[in-house]
């Protein structure tokens, strides 16, 4: 019958061609596939925090299932998902080919509804020309230039918020923290700021009603998924649905006022372009074309006006996007620091240099100049990259590396894994030394793509450079006034659900260094 081809015979002939290429895996069960076998490898290794204590060789307990089948079938191998073959491919020329120079052929994954429901229907999901056209519009919010502007916005918040552990710690006494939570609200800031630029306030209630969205889907995810059950008016449903109206709502007043308060043709606050001012403008630059007859400008990608509904999607993406992700990228850094205090040293002593011994917000200049705080940063997304993996789909029949990989195949490229790999990064691949990127990233491994926390080609991450800036900022404040130690209580347990993170928090102990006179 056709359920039998779809669930066994198709999977194992798929077999048998990846077989006679010399790709071998996992063998093909029955409707589940090696999901079975990956979530109890996954468990197994996941179920006790690690031993030494500050171990970075965390490939081993965060990709399990994938060191695991390494060992058996080489880093080229087939693993089944359901009866979708999913194919590993850590190797750096293959994964330029799937992401560069052949990313035509190869398509993101489609997450599941309810995480799709969770990230918005933005720049992440996209495709095509809306992709195109979205990605075109929202650019130039991420450029240094830009973004610069939110670091007085973004520094006071940092520095209002270490305010309060100054009140509970002074030089005798430290203070603990778990700065795993602490820097949610950094993140959070950064990312209204740069999304609503001059309407923070407003930018706040919106993202707020969005989170509280999330916290609804997150927990309908937990549950087994029941197709449909996303539209029966459930009492969660209900909530959601409300939800969504007020998001909507507050969006179009915000719209509104913004169109009212200032000249349409600019998305102004002293010069600076936030996402809400470039998706509304590319929307008043299309009406006005549509509505003067004699254009001859119509046939413009940009022309085209972004409907509400897809502006109240790409604020959802960026929040999601750019929120869990850099207050991961924080904690980490902050984890290593912690635990390597002769960097932690090096790289206070640079940030004193560098931007003076008081206590002003450090500059767009001061940051660039930081680059020892830069390799750090960089050694922490190698070792700790918070998003462990990508997928992508082959849209065709792909001739990829001398292999025939046929469509529809998906393809894993464990961005952790490759930049754990002793091949590229020599012996010390499990030690943090940030001194390997001393010449830059492209120097920093045996092959210039072996570093890639922000994906690669033209999906390459979008927020990479306001991530970075954010790091950079929030760690020199930190650094500017108090020295840290990790706290007793933590437990060293990195741990992969959708993004890395530290399984039981990230708490850490702060002192007040002297202040200055
Ligand atoms: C340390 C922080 C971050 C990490 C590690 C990270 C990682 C990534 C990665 C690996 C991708 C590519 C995924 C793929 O190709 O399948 C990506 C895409 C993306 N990221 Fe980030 N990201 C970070 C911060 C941010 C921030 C702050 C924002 C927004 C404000 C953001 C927005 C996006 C968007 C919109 C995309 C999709 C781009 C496109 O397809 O055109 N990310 N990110």
């Amino acid at each position: 019958t056709k359920t039998m081809e779809v669930l066994w015979w198709r999977p194992r002939r798929m077999e048998e061609h990846f077989s006679k290429q010399g790709i071998r895996g996992p063998p093909y069960r029955f409707l589940f596939g090696n999901v079975k076998e990956m979530v109890a490898l996954m468990l197994h290794s996941s179920s006790k925090p690690m031993a030494p204590h500050n171990s970075h060789n965390i490939l081993p307990r965060v990709l399990s299932f994938y060191t695991h089948w390494k060992k058996i079938y080489g880093s080229t191998f087939l693993l089944w998902f359901g009866p979708t073959p999913r194919l590993a491919v850590a190797d750096p020329d293959l994964i330029r080919d799937i992401l560069v120079s052949q990313a035509g052929l190869f398509e993101r994954y489609e997450s599941h509804p309810l995480v799709r429901q969770l990230e918005g229907e933005g720049l992440v999901s996209l495709r095509g020309e809306k992709w195109a056209h979205h990605r075109k519009v929202l650019s130039p919010t991420f450029h240094l230039d830009n973004l610069k502007m939110i670091i007085p916005l973004v520094g006071k918040t940092v520095v209002d918020m270490l305010a309060e552990w100054e009140t509970v710690s002074s030089e005798e006494e430290e203070v603990e923290v778990d700065v795993s939570e602490w820097f949610q609200g950094v993140t959070e800031d950064a990312i209204t700021r740069t999304a609503f630029g001059q309407s923070y306030d407003d930018g706040k209630a919106v993202f707020q009603l969005q989170a509280q969205q999330m916290v609804f889907a997150a927990e309908a995810f937990r549950k087994v998924f029941i197709p449909g059950y996303r539209f029966l008016p459930t009492e969660k449903n209900m909530i959601t649905w409300k939800l969504d109206k007020e998001v909507k709502r507050n969006l179009m007043m915000l719209i509104g006022r913004r169109k009212e308060n200032s000249n349409p043709t600019s998305c102004n606050q002293g010069g600076a372009k936030d996402l809400l001012g470039l998706m509304i403008n590319a929307s008043t630059a299309a009406k006005k074309r549509n509505n003067s007859k004699n254009s001859i400008d119509g046939a413009s990608p940009t022309a085209e006006a972004i409907p509400i509904h897809d502006i109240v999607e790409e604020c959802k993406t960026f929040f999601f996007a750019g929120k869990q992700t850099t207050s991961n990228l924080l904690a980490w850094t902050t984890v290593l620091l912690a635990m390597h205090p002769e960097w932690q040293e090096r790289a206070r002593d640079e940030v004193l240099e560098v931007c003076g011994s008081s206590h002003d917000i450090p500059t767009k200049e001061q940051l660039g100049k930081l680059k020892t705080l830069g390799m750090i940063i960089n050694e922490t997304l190698r070792l700790y990259p918070p998003a462990v993996a990508m997928i992508r789909r082959a849209k065709a029949d792909v001739r990829l590396g001398g292999y025939d990989i046929p469509c529809g195949t998906e393809l894993l490229i464990p961005i952790m894994a490759v930049h754990h790999d002793q091949r590229l990064w020599g012996p010390d691949a499990a030690q943090f030394n940030p001194s390997r990127f001393a010449d830059g990233v492209a120097r920093a491994a045996r092959h210039p793509n072996a570093f890639l926390p922000f994906g690669m080609g033209a999906r390459m991450c979008i927020g990479q450079n306001l991530a970075v800036l954010e790091t950079k900022l929030a760690i020199a404040i930190i650094l500017q006034r108090f020295s840290f130690r990790l706290s007793p209580s933590y437990v060293h347990a990195p741990t992969v659900l959708m993004l890395l993170y530290p399984n039981y928090g990230a708490p850490v102990l702060f002192r007040s260094l002297p202040k200055p006179s």
